[in-house]
């Protein structure tokens, strides 16, 4: 069925035009949508038989923001004409300073420029539950509908900020407290109260109230200056690498000391500088790519529903069980978990109570809906409790025999329609399922440390596992609040594949002579949170060392083998699981640098002996970055030259959530096709004919350089999925 979009205007027998915006599935603000606006506030100012004017959104969804696909046409072609002139145009002159009343009727969300149009109504009706916020931030932009000018006029400065700093929704019913909501009413009633509330203004019984012009909720300059204060060491403290954050501040500022059309001008301006960013075009491409993973072909549009999966069994309680226990259970999913003996299984429950705790105490979670959870969890010893389970996730060690002495026992036990899935990541999926007959039902749900935070499921299919399983874990997963990402079978599988020369790019760099804490800082500078040797020290040495032979035997034709690790254990230090890596971890206090660490460094210099004539290298922090990441944008091309991802966005959304590679770069990818695969292959060649065959460039990285073609462009005949 062809998509209803555009904006009608009724005009009832009371004098009150109503306005709404159709354009599924939120109502954006499509370009025809902003003309269809202009049009129909035009004629309602314009017509004697209309006194009054209500504006709303079909389908219980007021709107949910300008167009973001306008944003992707610009950062295609740098042509900025397409952006239409909404902030003076319509918002100012046809919506807010018009003689006739206009009420917003808010339902469902009011986003973005959503919330902008809405703000610049001389009142808003909302039903309950609505989502109210200015998100532009996420997505590189400011508010460009002066946002910034009537949010803080109409919630005051302090809230504002906190709102749009943060990207923060509020719901109607604090919007109500807070005076950005006037009514709240039943959806049954919206748009009656609507009606009855514009005309109420027009009669002059309720107050005509233009939010530009309001100064009741802004303070003194003294006070609004103390609190833009506060703003810019939030602004610092949580995003000191977007420029979005800076400039809205400033934004808010002018309006603040110049009056809020002045506010509205300088907004304009700083939006059309922003919309061009990197980080812009970063961020959009992340908000389009994070929504694509959802559309699987053969999976999700073979015509085939999720199947209801109420209780899942987790076998072991180890960090990754009962981190994906927990998931489980926050979102009302009935979770067994099992261990092999009382004490380990004691250890798994309080590990679920305190991640559970945890969000209580950071103010995430409800004591009630804790609770809640918590009588959800049952800890088993055997096999009983599998009889009638929807799900089996195993994370125990990664034992390729266990896993298939446990696979071939789960297809006894559980019932046939059980999904049976690995935590693995590492194992093949042909492997751990080698002994069963139900290879069509085995799939890998690769979690990410810690499983009840880390937004990322790596929903992993051989080829033999049904489409009906697949889409199966991605419904589960969007349930427990993850992005599932849909990838093929394979050593490390997408992630840890892509990644795994990061660590060994950095062992390479420290045998070469670089100080190793200050390729962490150069790293961290470039956006990863942590550095290589912190995040080893983050996940333990032992399992670099036990996953280590795994990837030997498939990739080491490219592997730089460094004592390091081995050095290091042998040392007593496994990192912040004991309390010494490279770094110190103290309770309280963050970690420091370990000084006596450089003497095993040494060590391992000494075996490894490829410092050009003995001497330390000198590397400028670009190199250095170059070195550990260009490492990884090979990988990465070889996992899309094989077709372990559906398309290249895939890789980019996992690198963002499963490495915390920086969204606002894109995705390594999308971060590699920025710089340009020609430029990465040359210096990747340089760095193979002096330092190895680790940084030989791989056959698609090559064929992209030479061929003057994205890397993001994939050929379709190689899929593995
Ligand atoms: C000068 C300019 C000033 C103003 C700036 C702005 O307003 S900036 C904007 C400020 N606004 C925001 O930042 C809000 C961004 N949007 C959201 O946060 C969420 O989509 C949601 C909460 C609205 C709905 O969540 P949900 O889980 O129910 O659904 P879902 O997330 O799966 O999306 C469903 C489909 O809708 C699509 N789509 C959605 N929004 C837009 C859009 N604005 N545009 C275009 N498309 C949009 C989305 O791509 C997806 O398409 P697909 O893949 O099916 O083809």
């Amino acid at each position: 069925m062809a998509k209803k979009i555009g904006v009608t205007m009724d005009v009832g027998n009371d004098g009150v035009a109503v306005i709404t915006i159709s354009n599924p599935p939120v109502n954006s603000l499509a370009s025809p949508i902003i003309a269809g606006l202009k049009e129909k506030f035009r004629d309602a100012n314009q017509r004697n038989d209309v006194r009054a004017i209500v504006l709303t959104g079909n389908n219980g969804r007021f709107c949910g923001g300008f167009d973001i696909n306008v944003f992707q046409q610009v950062h295609k072609t740098g042509d900025l004409s397409v952006m239409p002139e909404v902030s003076v145009d319509l918002v100012c002159n046809l919506m807010e300073d018009s003689r006739k009343p206009l009420v917003a009727a808010v339902e469902g969300l009011a986003l973005g420029g959503g919330l902008e149009l809405a703000m610049a109504c001389h009142a808003r009706v909302s039903a309950p539950k609505a989502q109210l916020g200015l998100p532009e931030l996420t997505l590189g932009v400011i508010p460009g509908f002066g946002g910034t000018q009537r949010l803080p006029r109409l919630v005051g400065l302090a809230k504002a900020t906190d709102m749009i700093l943060l990207s923060k929704s509020i719901s109607s019913e604090e919007g109500q407290k807070l005076g950005l909501i006037d009514a709240l009413v039943p959806p049954g009633e919206l748009l009656s109260t609507s009606r009855k509330w514009a005309l109420d203004i027009a009669d002059g019984r309720k107050p005509f109230l233009r939010s530009l012009h309001r100064t009741d909720k802004i303070g003194s300059l003294s006070e609004a200056r103390a609190i833009l204060k506060n703003s810019r060491q939030l602004a610092k403290k949580i995003a000191p690498k977007m420029p979005q954050h800076h400039a809205v501040i400033e934004v808010i500022e002018e309006g603040i000391v110049h009056g809020g059309y002045s506010g509205v001008l300088k907004e304009a301006e700083v939006f059309r500088q922003l919309v061009l960013s990197d980080t812009a075009k970063g961020l959009v491409h992340v908000f389009f790519a994070q929504r694509a993973t959802s559309k699987v072909p053969n999976v999700t549009d073979a015509g085939l529903k999720p199947r209801p999966i109420k209780k899942v069994a987790v076998i072991g309680g180890g960090l990754m069980g009962s981190g994906i226990a927990t998931a489980l259970l926050l979102s009302n999913i009935r979770v067994v978990l099992k261990e092999i003996n009382p004490e380990y299984l004691m250890k798994g429950i309080k590990t679920v109570e305190g991640n559970i705790k945890g969000l209580v105490s950071r103010g995430k979670l409800t004591q009630d809906k804790a609770g809640k959870a918590l009588s959800l969890l049952k800890g088993v010893l055997d096999y009983t409790e599998f009889k009638d389970v929807d799900m089996v996730i195993e994370a125990v060690i990664e034992n390729i025999q266990l896993k298939q002495n446990i696979f071939k026992e789960l297809e006894k036990v559980c019932p046939p329609h059980c999904i049976l899935a690995s935590n693995t990541s590492t194992i093949d999926l042909n492997v751990i399922g080698e002994k069963t007959n139900s290879k069509d039902r085995i799939v890998g749900a690769h979690f990410f440390s810690p499983a009840h935070l880390m937004t990322l499921l790596e929903i992993v299919r051989s080829e033999n596992t049904s489409p009906q399983v697949i889409l199966d874990l991605m419904a589960v997963g969007k349930a427990i609040k993850k992005v599932p990402v849909v990838v093929g079978n394979c050593i490390g599988f997408a992630v840890n594949r892509t990644f795994f020369p990061y660590t060994q790019a950095a062992h390479m760099l420290a045998n070469l002579g670089v100080d190793l804490f200050r390729i962490d800082s150069v790293i961290t500078s470039f956006g990863l949170p942590l550095g290589p040797f912190q995040l080893g020290d983050l996940a333990g040495h032992g399992i670099g060392l036990a996953v280590g032979p795994i990837y030997a035997k498939v990739y080491g034709d490219r592997m730089f083998r460094s004592p390091l690790t081995e050095l290091l254990l042998k040392s007593g230090r496994n990192g912040k699981i004991n309390g010494r890596g490279y770094y110190i971890y103290e309770k309280g206090s963050k970690p420091k640098p370990d000084p006596s660490v450089l003497s095993v460094v040494e060590e391992s210099r000494k075996l490894t002996n490829i410092m050009p004539g003995g001497k330390p290298i000198s590397v400028t922090d670009k190199e250095i970055v170059e070195m550990i990441l260009f490492p990884v944008v090979n990988e990465a091309c070889r996992v899309l030259d094989e077709g372990v991802v559906i398309r290249a966005s895939d890789l980019d959304i996992a690198s963002v959530l499963g490495m915390s590679f920086p969204s606002y770069r894109g995705g390594i990818v999308f971060w590699a096709d920025m710089i340009g695969p020609k430029y990465i292959y040359e210096r990747l060649k340089e760095m193979s004919e002096t330092y190895g065959s680790f940084f030989k460039p791989s056959r698609y990285l090559e064929e992209r350089a030479t061929k003057g073609m994205p890397l993001s462009e994939l050929k379709s005949s190689r899929s593995r999925l």
